[in-house]
Parts: structure tokens; C-alpha cells; sequence
């Protein structure tokens, strides 16, 4: 039978009885007795949570801090998300009597249910969530659509099921826990499927829930992420991908807590993203503005408006390792110290979409730039870069205006026709956008650095945007060449190869043409 063994998960943390964990205290025992305020968020991600073996090894790392009295965000297992995504999308042209057959639905149930048998949870926790997934599943069958208000309610089972298995592990070893929908407790978002925003009136709904069902009955709240509740439709919400990031900080922000906890499957926020090249170090310290700029420019590791609330609250953010929870993280906090700071982080956003707008001088300069953002208003387009001179301006396009997909062809084609009004355009696709986030009191020294690496290794920069927080700086490429780019520029700000003690040979400077 599965436990939860406190004593191997005191020796992973390192905590000895009493310990310190990157800055949180340690002792033994198991919570939830009441009396002090909930103290801080522990969000975990569905990279922490994959199988039940991973949700016994989160329970133990929950159940080392007894003395903190913890608000737990959890995400949908695994992949659960992308499952469920992708089981809607089939469900649209498979015909009703073909649901039960739909390799993701079968993929998303059996994890389930294999979680609860082996937890020895009763099947009853999810039977009827699955039950409920199967109808609406077959009902978009029926339908064969499937519009972004069903998507969200179909995405929310991944949340509502994780929670609720989570909950009812704690409570059978005698750990009071109590599940939470987030759209029940006082989530309050916009009506924008897929994206929606957290309203202001969260915080204090929240904040009451959550408060009032503690003093009354101490148990530790287990909440969906990544879910709310329209205002106006009054229907589930999602909060974009990753939002379960942003449900954690709001928690953090309503309640007043000390500490918000982001757990995830790498040892912090690192130098650059590990799959674009494995030698990434960990950052140990970021300020508020550094993270959102990662996260705004496609850092996969924390959502681009959870910072917000953080900031707002000023309520440290520390993101650690459910797989290594030794390893210190990063604490993300309003300052910290930039005299040795030059570059923190490199991010690779590809794939992008560029555009150069050219007056044709029907309009003056205002009225053009006014113009041309008026057309990205009307047609919901939001822009990433942006790089002007008087009668021209190039912008990159935000892929992730709804969340999963790109922008499809049919839009670029409107926006460009749009343009073509009061402009010359000129659309640039396969582009790739890298962010160097650092110091603002350095950056002529990163772009003395970073243009004297990309000389070298040949390639052309295709525009330069630094934003107003001057904390990051944008270099678009071409694709194809992005990759090379991020791992020299890493070598040189990251692992101490000088680009500027290098001779560049003439071979180098050939330029490679774009593929
Ligand atoms: N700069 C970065 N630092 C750390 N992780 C990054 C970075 N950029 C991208 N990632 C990716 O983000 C992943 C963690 O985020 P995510 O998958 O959202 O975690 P979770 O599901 O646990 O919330 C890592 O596994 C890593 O692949
Ligand atoms: N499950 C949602 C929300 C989320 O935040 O997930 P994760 O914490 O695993 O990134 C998603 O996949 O987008």
C-alpha cells in the first residue's frame, strides 16, 4: 500500500528533524492542526505530479514543513492537459459512437485510474468526473465543434481530478486536506476563453474563502490551477498555459502570504531553457522584473502575468525542484543586488513572425503609427518587438494570442491586407526572437558582447527592440540559426569564453545565408 514516507523525504530535502530549506524551516510532524494563519502557496506543477509514485514523493515534500501551514495549488497530471486538448480536437470528427476509442481520452483515463488504484484511493474519487469527461466528450461529437467556452470547461477536468485525487491521499493517512475549485473559492477572471484575466474582486473573495474555511475548520486547502470563473458568462475559465503559476501568486497576494512556492522539474530558472542547450546553470536570485520579462518573452518556466501579483503583493517567489528539492532555486524577490549582474538569462522564442511596415506617406507620422496599432487592436493581435523610425516600423507578432496555436495564415493575411492600406508591407516569417534579460546598467557592455559573438558565428541581426524596463534586450534571427546563436551567446555570458580576446577570422565573417 502507498504511504507517505516521511523519514526518505526528510533525507531528500536534507532536513534532519530541523533544517533549513532554502530558507524554510524544517522540523517533523504533519501539519494542519489549526491555530496559525496559512503561511505560504506550494504550486506544483504537472511535471511534478506525473504518476502516483510523483504524487506520494509531493505529499512528503508538503508534509516535511510542518509548521508552515500551506495553500497547495496543483496542475493536471502530466500531460493531462495536452490529452485532454487533443482528445476534444478528435472528438470533432470522430462521430459519437468513436469517443471511447480516442487514443488520448483512453491515455488520460487509465493514468487516472491507475493513480487512484495505486494510492489505494477508492475509484469513486474521479468516477464521476470521468463519467462526466465521456458525455461531454461524446456531446462534442454530436456537436462536431467545439468552441473556446468548451474547450476550458474540457480542460478543467485535468485540475479537478488531479486535486481531488491529491486530497483524498491526504486525508487517508489522516492529514486533513480539502479539495478546492478555484472557480468556487472566488476566481473571478474576464470572459476570454482560453486567456482569461484574473479580475481585482478575486483577491478579497478569495482571500474570505479561504481565510473563513481555515478558522473554521483547519484543513490544507487543495486548489485547481489554472482555472476561474467568468464574470459575466459565470462558466469555467482557463488562465492560458502555465497558469496554474498565476493561480499560486494570486493565492500569495489574496491571503498576504509569506512565501510563494512555484515546484517544477528543473532546478530553478536557469541561464537559458535546458532543451535548447543543456549546459543552462541554475539563477539563483531575480527581481520581479526580471522574471516577467523572461516569461513574457516564451520562458516555458513561469506564466507571463504570475509575477504580477507577486510584485504587487511583494511577496518573495522561490522556484524549486519537487525532483531535487535540495537544490536552493531561485528567489525571486523587488531588488537584489546587480553590481556583479551583467547578463541572467538568454531566451529563445521561435517560430516567430515579423512584420516591416513601410509608410506609403498617405499618413504623418503620428497618424501612422497610430494607424497601423489601431489595426492590431481591431484584429486582436497583440505584438511582442517593436522597432521605429519615422515613416517604417517592423514588429514581431505574439503567436500566443490563443494560447496553443500560431497565428494561422488566414489572420496574417488579413493583417497584412489591413496594412497594405497605408503601408508597404513586407511579411517575414520562420523568425526567431532572442531575449538577452540583464542588467540595464550593462548593456552596452551585452551588446558590445553579444554583437561581437553573433559577428563571429556570421549571423545577421535582423532587428533590435529594447523595452522600456530596459531589462531586456531583443535580437531577431532567422530560425534556423537561432539555436547556434543562443548556445555561443551562452558560452561567452554564462561559461567564460571571451568573445572579445577572439580573433574573428575572415572565414568567419561570411555571412550564412537563412535556409
Ligand atoms: N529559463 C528556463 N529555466 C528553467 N526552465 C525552463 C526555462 N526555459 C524553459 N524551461 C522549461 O520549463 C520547464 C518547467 O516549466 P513547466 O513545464 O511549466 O513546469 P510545471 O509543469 O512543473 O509548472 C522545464 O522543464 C524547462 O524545460
Ligand atoms: N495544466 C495547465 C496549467 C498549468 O499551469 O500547468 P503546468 O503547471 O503543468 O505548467 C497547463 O498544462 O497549461
Amino acid at each position: 500500500m502507498a504511504a507517505v514516507d516521511f523519514a526518505r523525504c526528510r533525507a531528500r530535502i536534507g532536513a534532519d528533524g530541523n533544517g533549513v530549506l532554502g530558507g524554510v524551516a524544517v522540523q517533523g510532524g504533519t501539519g494542519a492542526e489549526g491555530g496559525d494563519q496559512l503561511s505560504v502557496v506550494m504550486k506544483f506543477g504537472g511535471s511534478s505530479l506525473s504518476s502516483a509514485a510523483r504524487m506520494e514523493e509531493v505529499a512528503g515534500l508538503i508534509l516535511a514543513f510542518p509548521e508552515e501551514r500551506p495553500v497547495v495549488v496543483l496542475s493536471a497530471m502530466g500531460m493531462t492537459t495536452n490529452l485532454l486538448h487533443l482528445a476534444g480536437e478528435t472528438a470533432v470528427g470522430c462521430g459519437v459512437n468513436h469517443v471511447s476509442g480516442i487514443e488520448e481520452w483512453n491515455m488520460l483515463k487509465d493514468l487516472h485510474i491507475k493513480t487512484v488504484n495505486e494510492l489505494g484511493l477508492p475509484r469513486s474519487v474521479i468516477d464521476t468526473l470521468l463519467d462526466e469527461l465521456e458525455q461531454l466528450l461524446k456531446s462534442v461529437a454530436m456537436m462536431k465543434e467545439l468552441t473556446l467556452r468548451t474547450t476550458d470547461y474540457l480542460l478543467s477536468f485535468g485540475e479537478r481530478m488531479s486535486t481531488r485525487i491529491f486530497a483524498a491521499y491526504l486525508n487517508k493517512f489522516g492529514v486533513k486536506a480539502r479539495q478546492c475549485d478555484a472557480f468556487d473559492i472566488g476566481f473571478i477572471t474576464s470572459d476570454d476563453f482560453g486567456n482569461a484575466d484574473i479580475l481585482e474582486a478575486t483577491y478579497p473573495a478569495v482571500a474570505k474563502r479561504l481565510h473563513g474555511d481555515w478558522i473554521r475548520d483547519p484543513a490544507i486547502p487543495i486548489v485547481t490551477g489554472f482555472l476561474g470563473k467568468g464574470w459575466k458568462t459565470g462558466v469555467v475559465t482557463t488562465l492560458g498555459r502555465g497558469g496554474s503559476d498565476l493561480t499560486a501568486t494570486t493565492i500569495g497576494k489574496a491571503l498576504g502570504l509569506r512565501e510563494i512556492q512555484v515546484w517544477k522539474d528543473v532546478d530553478g530558472v536557469l541561464t537559458c531553457d535546458p532543451n535548447i542547450y543543456p549546459n543552462a546553470k541554475t539563477v539563483p536570485y531575480l527581481t520581479f522584473d526580471e522574471a516577467s520579462e523572461l516569461a513574457y518573452f516564451g520562458a516555458q518556466v513561469l506564466h507571463p502575468q504570475s509575477m504580477r501579483p507577486a510584485r504587487e503583493g511583494d511577496i518573495p517567489v522561490r522556484v524549486k525542484n519537487s525532483y531535487n528539492p535540495k537544490a536552493p532555486g531561485t528567489l525571486i524577490t523587488k531588488k537584489r543586488d546587480m553590481d556583479k549582474v551583467v547578463l541572467t538569462s538568454i531566451v529563445l522564442k521561435s517560430n516567430v513572425t515579423m512584420l516591416d511596415i513601410v509608410s506609403t506617406r498617405m499618413l504623418g507620422q503620428f497618424g501612422f503609427l497610430a494607424k497601423v496599432f489601431s489595426i492590431f487592436e481591431d484584429l486582436g493581435i497583440s505584438v511582442d518587438c517593436v522597432a521605429t523610425s519615422e515613416v517604417s516600423i517592423s514588429v514581431t507578432l505574439d503567436p500566443s494570442k490563443i494560447w496553443s496555436r500560431e497565428l494561422i495564415q488566414q489572420e496574417l493575411d488579413h493583417v497584412v491586407e489591413e496594412l497594405e492600406k497605408i503601408a508597404f508591407v513586407h511579411l517575414l516569417q520562420q523568425r526567431a526572437i532572442i531575449s538577452l534579460i540583464g542588467n540595464v546598467r550593462q548593456s552596452s557592455l551585452i551588446l558590445e558582447k553579444a554583437f561581437h559573438v553573433l559577428r563571429k558565428s556570421g549571423v545577421n541581426v535582423q532587428m533590435i527592440s529594447q523595452g522600456a524596463s530596459k531589462v531586456n534586450m531583443s535580437l531577431i534571427v532567422h530560425d534556423s540559426e537561432a539555436r547556434r546563436c543562443v548556445e555561443a551567446l551562452h558560452q561567452t555570458f554564462f561559461e567564460g569564453v571571451d568573445p572579445l580576446s577572439t580573433e574573428i577570422d575572415e572565414e568567419d565573417l561570411q555571412p550564412i545565408p537563412p535556409a
